[in-house]
């Protein structure tokens, strides 16, 4: 699992440590590591042409020690001052290694000429937002198209919440200490990092608010059958999907149920549709019966039931809420085994706000409608969220954005009703789901374009892989 933290919990974590080292111990490993990471980027190191941009507090002396050290392995480092003040000890650090030090006017054949531009204006200790001067800088970056690395976090983006309400710095990696932070997570400040590369700075932390899984953690949790497994104790799922205005919702959804660890789907629905499910996956038993979980709502159009779709919430079998399904959800009830799965305009018609905020606050919105309907959240998009009532948060980053294609959430809500059915929790369902669908959505893709139902039929292949097989 991958945790992100808060900058609250870093900074008590750090100041817990620094108490038991020698002053600056801290800053070396990070400086070190940064060191090593921006020469990995460049590829070579000697001759390099390194600009460093350096803001008032430690985000730049990391910068400046890790650009002291990669002077001393022949780059060309200048670094330039952003804020009247600058760490002191990395300033002369870079100075005595040969560094220049200068002030950030008349820099635009400087930039023009950088191999990296090194973000060291703030990192956890900045607000939203870039000053004047450091927007400029950045802006010539951006027109002469030199990467930039980012010491910790993209500065200007909210550190805490992952929204980018003020201009801030597009990285094509980041390179953070410690932990992660819960803007490498969340978009869109998870898209202004690029790749973030980690490193180990010794803190010892407490649980996270936030995390994502890695291959590790489906191996942990994916239900894969034994011995003993027959169909009905794999799990049996309920899929009230589709319906005659839309029924290759139900047969999307039926191959997303299908590719996951489910031993049998019933289809309940209309009888052409269900013809058309049969036909597609001869597997399905048709009609009602014995489920262990329902995956309800994606393309019911018009033959949307409220009543019916209210009391299978109230049932003690858990749901996947699906699309027009989520207009029955009310917040009255208690649904802590309903799973939702809205994208963001459908979350916004749940909370009564516009679509651009909440894309623009993700986390955030996420976690109010968890909260407010004691749902699990899954609010899908480029970073997936998952948020619990009890608070609890998983996000899923690896998503290919050739997976905003027409039927993909059918798959998804096929899938994780799948794994609600064979017992997983509606967090785990959720977030191994998301994951499960982006891996297969890559492995059909292979950064080409794909339909719903390539995804669906390379989820068999995508499990097999992530399960070792
Ligand atoms: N505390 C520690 O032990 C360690 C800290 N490290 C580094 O230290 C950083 C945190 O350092 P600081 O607490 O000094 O804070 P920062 O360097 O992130 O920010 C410095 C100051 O900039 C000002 N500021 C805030 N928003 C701004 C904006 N948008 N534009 C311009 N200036 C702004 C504020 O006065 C803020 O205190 C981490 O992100 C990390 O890079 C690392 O060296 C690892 C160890
Ligand atoms: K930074």
């Amino acid at each position: 699992m991958r945790s992100a933290h808060t900058v609250e919990q870093v900074r008590a974590a750090e100041a817990d440590l620094m108490a038991r080292l020698p002053e600056g111990t801290l800053m070396q490993r990070a400086a070190t590591g940064l060191a090593v990471a921006i020469s990995n980027f460049l590829g070579s190191t000697y001759g390099a042409r390194v600009v460093l941009l350096i803001g008032s507090g430690d985000n730049g002396g990391d910068a400046l020690y890790a650009g002291a050290r990669l002077a001393r392995r022949g780059a060309q480092v200048t670094a330039i001052l952003l804020s009247d003040k600058a760490h002191q000890a990395g300033a002369e650090a870079l100075h005595a290694a040969g560094g220049r030090l200068i002030s950030p006017s008349d820099v635009e054949g400087l930039i023009q000429g950088a191999d990296v531009v090194v973000d060291g204006i703030v990192g956890i200790g900045g607000r939203p937002g870039l000053r004047p001067d450091a927007l400029a800088v950045v802006r010539l970056a951006e027109r002469f198209g030199v990467p930039i690395v980012a010491v910790d976090t993209p500065s200007g983006v909210d550190v805490d919440t992952g929204e980018t309400p003020e201009p801030h710095v597009n990285a094509a990696l980041t390179v953070t200490f410690g932990t992660h932070k819960i803007c490498h997570f969340i978009d869109p400040a998870a898209t202004a990092c690029g790749p973030v590369h980690l490193i180990d700075i010794g803190l010892d932390l407490p649980p996270a608010e936030v995390e994502s899984l890695q291959t590790s953690d489906i191996r942990r949790l994916y239900p894969v059958p034994h011995g003993e497994s027959d169909k009905y104790s794999r799990g049996v799922l309920g899929l009230m999907v589709g319906s005659t205005q839309y029924p290759g919702a139900a047969v999307i959804a039926t191959s997303g149920a299908l590719g996951g660890p489910v031993g049998m789907v019933r289809y309940v629905g209309p009888d052409a549709v269900a013809e058309a499910v049969r036909a597609a996956h001869p597997e399905i038993v048709a009609g009602n019966g014995r489920v262990q979980a329902w995956a309800v709502g994606s393309g019911l159009g018009d033959e949307l039931d409220i009543p019916r779709i209210r009391e299978l919430l109230d049932a003690e079998e858990p749901v996947v809420l699906d699309a027009d399904g989520l207009k029955a959800l009310d917040d009255s009830g208690d649904h802590v085994d309903v799973l939702a799965t809205p994208h963001a305009g459908e979350l916004a018609r749940l909370l009564d706000v516009d679509r651009a905020t909440v894309e623009a606050e993700r986390l955030k919105h996420a976690r109010l409608a968890a909260e407010r309907y004691d749902v699990t959240v899954l609010l899908k998009g480029s970073t997936t969220v998952i948020a619990s009532p009890d608070g609890q948060v998983r996000v899923n980053t690896n998503a290919t954005p050739w997976l905003a294609t027409a039927g993909a959430g059918d798959v998804l809500a096929g899938l994780c009703g799948s794994l609600l059915a064979s017992g997983l929790t509606p967090l785990d369902a959720g977030s191994v789901g998301a994951y499960l669908h982006a891996a297969a959505a890559n492995l059909a893709s292979s950064a080409g374009p794909i339909t719903a139902m390539s995804v669906a039929a390379a989820l068999p292949e995508a499990t097999r892989y992530l399960l070792g097989g």
